[in-house]
This record gives C-alpha cells, sequence and structure tokens, in this order.
C-alpha cells in the first residue's frame, strides 16, 4: 500500500440537473409542496475505479463533460462521490479552478501572502520566497496590480508558481495551464518533470494529448463518467485518438 499515491475504487457521483424553469419562490413553493419539482439524476461518474503510483505523473482524458475536473474535484475533497472511496497518501497542492484562493480586489504581491497563509504558511517564509515566486511567474512589472486586471495567462502564472513553490507529495493540475502562453506551458512541464523526478506524483487533466504524452507516464481515458481505457500513456492516447 505504500507505494500507492491514490486509490480510487468504484466512485461514482450523482448530481441532481434541475431541469424546470421556476420563476418565483411562489411557484418553488407550490411545486415543492405538490412535490413537483423534477431532478434529472445524472451521473457525472460511474464506478471509476484507479490507482497511481507514489512518483508517477498521470493523465485523465476525455471530451467535454467526460467527468474529468470531477474525478479531481472528488480527489481534492472538495466533492464527496455519492459511492465509492478516494484514499490519498500525502499532502495535496491541488490548481483546479483558475483563481481560487485569490482575491482579485487585491494586488499580486498580496495574493501571494494572502495565499501563503490560506495554505498555511509563515510570512517569514512567503517572504523568503517572494522573489522566487515572482522569478518564476514572471510577473515583475505587475506585483502592484490588482488581480482584476490581469488576463487569465497571468492568474495561471502566479496560481502555479505558489501552488509548487514547496514540494507537494500530490500536485493536482486542471486545464488552467492551456490559458498560459507556450514559453510558460514549457516551463511548466520542466517544473512538473522537476517534481515527479523527485517524488512528486502528478495528476494532470489536459486537453493537449501531446503535452499529456510528454508529461504522463500513465492515463485513464474517461467518457460520459465511465473508464474506457487505463494504462500507459501512449496505449490511452492512442486509443483516445482514434475515438
Ligand atoms: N456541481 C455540479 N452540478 C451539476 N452538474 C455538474 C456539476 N459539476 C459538474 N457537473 C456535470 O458533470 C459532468 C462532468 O463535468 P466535468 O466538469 O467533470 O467534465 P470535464 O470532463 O472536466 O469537462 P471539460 O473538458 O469540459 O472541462 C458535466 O455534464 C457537468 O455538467
Amino acid at each position: 500500500m505504500s507505494d500507492i499515491a491514490v486509490e480510487v475504487t468504484n466512485v461514482s457521483m450523482r448530481f441532481n440537473l434541475g431541469r424546470e424553469r421556476i420563476n418565483s419562490l411562489k411557484e418553488y413553493t407550490i411545486k415543492l409542496l405538490k412535490k413537483s419539482i423534477e431532478h434529472e439524476e445524472f451521473y457525472a461518474l460511474k464506478n471509476v475505479s484507479f490507482q497511481v503510483k507514489k512518483g508517477d505523473s498521470f493523465a485523465i482524458i476525455g471530451g467535454n463533460g467526460s467527468g474529468k475536473s470531477t474525478m479531481l474535484k472528488i480527489i481534492s475533497g472538495i466533492f464527496r462521490p455519492t459511492t465509492g472511496n478516494v484514499m490519498v497518501n500525502g499532502s495535496i497542492a491541488p490548481l483546479i479552478e483558475l483563481g481560487t484562493g485569490f482575491d482579485v480586489e487585491l494586488t499580486a504581491k498580496e495574493n501571494i501572502f494572502l495565499n501563503g497563509a490560506v495554505l498555511g504558511y509563515s510570512k517569514k517564509f512567503m517572504l523568503e520566497r517572494y522573489d522566487e515566486i515572482i522569478d518564476f511567474s514572471e510577473l515583475y512589472e505587475f506585483v502592484d496590480v490588482p488581480l482584476k486586471n490581469f488576463s487569465s495567462g497571468m492568474v495561471a502564472r502566479l496560481g502555479f508558481s505558489i501552488a509548487t513553490l514547496v514540494k507537494p507529495d500530490l500536485l493536482i493540475v486542471d486545464e488552467i495551464l492551456s490559458v498560459g502562453d507556450q514559453a510558460f506551458q514549457e516551463k511548466c512541464e520542466q517544473r512538473m518533470d522537476d517534481l515527479t523526478s523527485s517524488g512528486t506524483t502528478l495528476i494532470l487533466v489536459s486537453h493537449s494529448i501531446d503535452q499529456v504524452r510528454k508529461v504522463c507516464n500513465n492515463a485513464i481515458w474517461l467518457r460520459k463518467g465511465e473508464v474506457i481505457a487505463l494504462g500507459q500513456v501512449e496505449d490511452v492516447c492512442n486509443a483516445y485518438l482514434q475515438g
């Protein structure tokens, strides 16, 4: 068990999709009392199982709405699965939604310290690491600019630089890197490689099969919440591309 970083066992996730348009509280109350609100049950994940070994770089691929982000949110503890279990061995640095943990009214510099505090780092530690974060993100001219004036790529730069500041046991990266430019994506790929070489486990969601092939060695392909293929990255990517 000790060489396993993440174990997902028979995970299903059900959402209730409200299909009806309800225009007022009165209408809602009447429908609620009559028990006539229709909720369609929808499974975003259906009986998904896989293991990720420590130090592995693992990709989750699949088309839009196939359940990739939902899986990441379950692994990160943001969602509880409807059924099934997830075991995570070690500390997690999740980079899931762009700007989570940031306050857009504050400057980049203020957000670095805010994020550091949220992650449990002391002000002294963040002061020591501040230059490194700015160097990696290359946002030198923008440290005193409020985040609301940042492009999505700039927010991604800041988020990735902070999340990889210390070596997490498990780094979870959702699509956010796709908004970074080519040079920054390559820099992030290099940092992900460095981290996995030193023992960090990586779980990556990406629509770029080239990036997945470059960065990961194992993968899972989800379609409509179901596992279609699982195994070595080359085999899974080829199966996915053949559709
Ligand atoms: N909080 C929620 N409530 C209801 N439905 C949801 C919720 N979150 C996700 N879903 C639904 O679950 C399905 C899977 O969504 P998810 O975001 O996991 O897909 P994805 O594979 O990451 O897609 P994409 O590639 O487009 O980012 C979608 O049909 C989505 O509408």
